[in-house]
């Protein structure tokens, strides 16, 4: 069909397609001008029967084609656009990733999910991190020449290549990032000192590589994969070395990059975790140890994707730590808050942080178990039923010191407890928990802060105390303490203080180090395994308490 176009405000000839003869068409018209009706019917026409895409501004194609058509191509494109959409994030631990086998069944265990659109995010393969930090110390003082015999250069080596040959990929994915990582150890033994910049630079390279490496072999069992260095595509942070914090600027910028990319040429992005650019320094940093949950979390909400998975090695977050307790079960959910208190109270399976940015953007996080993919796993989400249970986890915080503060002279007096948080601060000293009336306060490094106290108050300090943190409904406190002092006193072990957080979810206990493990046991025990202790059957858990002391 031969017609004519007014374009750019003169009239071309060109050619319109007929239903026949749809792929001649021309790729796209633009037209300026008004013309005349029934070009206006010929280019209706031209679209209706599929042939022809009209591109403009809405405006005009609202004059082409009326809203109702255009509503429906609207429409159709969010349909399209949601159906292939990014959907969510999975993050692998080290764990998930540490040999080639455990890589091709994280492969595997993605490709089981042909429904979704994920975004991997990895952490350094195995225990590379560690290696990467201890051959980082034993440069400070081993001399240039002998950098490169470090044995935990050599097992990092080793361990990349005999991965990339079993995987059949080329070693050249890595092989740049091995000399670099080489010459950055003989340069730490030139300058006899490791700054917290160039241990960050330094683990970096855990990442790198394993993201490196995870993406070209998908890309050799066919599945479009594309590598990204958290660094480069905007995980702006502070510049706190080792254990810096997003900024806002990252979740724009982090969002526009993988979108983009994924609309112009659709592959799985595999992201390095635990990475980001300080905005002053734009040098390398990490977000403290285990901080890949926090990539993670970062990317889901960035995206506003539908679900954020965190793979690990257990059936999601469990009652306990496994290696405290061994009895300790997966917790089917939980809620942001709970996580993050138990995250922060030392339960190492989440980084503390990493709920926030879930929390905010309200994407619920998945626990999963990589080696146990059918097992449901742990959902956290920012409600749950809290009629199902009161105590959701326990967490084991070991050698805490305790400082007993007693100030006759001051007590009650405005702006004491303000001095005593004046010489912690000073002091850089972290106080976990506090109760007040008289005043302990329990932290982690001591150094001179009893002299500093002093001159305020009577203190004293109480060394190898362990800190028992019963994470749950604590709207429920009074149930939760009956049950605990119940069963603690029934074996004998004393609680030294008690507190509970301003977040509603923590009531914390502190008993000795060497009651600890005791305690924990006798707690879960009433806890999780006397029949579930919830809102309603509290006297069944009274009752089996009972039958547990005589
Ligand atoms: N309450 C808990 N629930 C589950 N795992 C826990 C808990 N407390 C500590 N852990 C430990 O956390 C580990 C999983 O976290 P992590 O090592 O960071 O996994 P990954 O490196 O795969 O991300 C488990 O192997 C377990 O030993
Ligand atoms: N590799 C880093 C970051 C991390 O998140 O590791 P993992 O997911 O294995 O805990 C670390 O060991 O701290």
């Amino acid at each position: 069909m031969e017609a004519s176009l007014l374009s750019g405000g003169f009239t071309a000839p060109c050619n319109f397609p007929t239903q026949q003869n749809q792929h001649s068409l021309l790729p796209s018209l633009s037209f300026v001008g008004f013309p005349s009706r029934s070009f206006f019917a010929l280019l209706e026409n031209a679209a209706k029967n599929g042939a022809l895409r009209v591109k403009g501004s809405k405006k005009g194609i609202q004059a082409v084609l009326g809203q109702r058509q255009l509503d429906e191509e609207d429409e159709e494109q969010e349909n399209d656009s949601y159906a292939n959409a990014l959907t969510c994030v999975m993050k692998f631990g080290g764990s998930s990733v540490a040999s080639a086998e455990r890589i091709k069944e994280i492969a595997q265990l993605i490709l089981s999910f042909p429904e979704e659109n994920p975004i991997i995010v990895l952490s350094a393969m195995g225990k590379t991190t560690n290696n990467l930090l201890l051959a980082g110390e034993k440069a400070v003082g081993c001399g240039v020449s002998n950098a490169s015999e470090i044995k935990e250069l050599s097992f990092i080596k080793e361990l990349h290549h005999r991965t990339v040959d079993e995987l059949g990929v080329d070693r050249s994915v890595i092989s740049e990032h091995l000399e670099e990582l080489e010459q950055l150890l003989k340069g730490i033994a030139m300058m006899k000192e490791l700054t917290l910049r160039t241990r960050d630079y330094l683990v970096s390279f855990g990442e790198c590589m394993s993201t490196r490496i995870f993406a070209a072999y998908l890309n050799k069992i066919g599945v479009k994969a594309r590598q990204y260095d958290a660094f480069d595509i905007g995980f702006i942070t502070t510049d706190d070395f080792t254990n810096a914090d997003i900024l806002e600027a990252t979740y724009p910028a982090v969002a526009k990059r993988l979108h983009d990319d994924w609309i112009a040429d659709p592959a799985i992005p595999v992201v390095t975790g635990f990475l980001g650019k300080g905005w002053k320094s734009c040098a390398v940093t990490t977000l403290g140890r285990g901080g890949s949950d926090l990539s993670a979390t970062t990317i889901g909400k960035a995206l506003g994707l539908r679900e954020i998975q965190v793979w690990k090695d257990v059936d999601g977050v469990l009652t306990c730590d496994p290696s405290i307790y061994p009895s300790a079960k997966p917790v089917p959910v939980l809620t942001f808050d709970e996580a993050a208190e138990l995250a922060y109270f030392g339960a190492q399976v989440l980084h503390p942080q990493s709920m926030r940015p879930a929390r905010e953007g309200d994407i619920p996080v998945r626990v999963k178990n990589s080696y146990n993919p059918k097992a449901p796993g742990t959902l956290i989400t920012k409600t749950r039923d809290m009629t199902e249970a009161v105590l959701t986890s326990i967490v084991l915080k070991r050698n805490v010191t305790m400082l007993d503060i007693v100030s006759t002279r001051m007590l009650g007096q405005v702006g004491f407890l303000a001095k005593v948080f004046s010489i912690f601060e000073d002091l850089g000293i972290s106080v976990d928990v506090v109760a007040t009336s008289e005043c302990y306060l329990l932290m982690q490094e001591l150094d001179n802060v009893e002299e500093e106290l002093e001159k305020i108050a009577r203190v004293k300090l109480l060394q190898h105390r362990s800190i028992i943190s019963l994470i749950g409904n604590v709207q429920r406190s009074s149930l939760i303490l009956e049950k605990a002092f119940h069963v603690l006193r029934t074996h004998d072990i004393n609680v030294q203080m008690i507190s509970q957080g301003a977040s509603k979810v923590n009531i914390s206990l502190i008993v000795n180090d060497s009651e600890a493990e005791r305690c924990i046991e006798a707690l879960h025990q009433t806890f999780f395994e006397s029949g579930k202790v919830t809102e309603e059957n509290g006297s069944l858990a009274d009752d089996l308490c009972d039958v547990l002391v005589n």
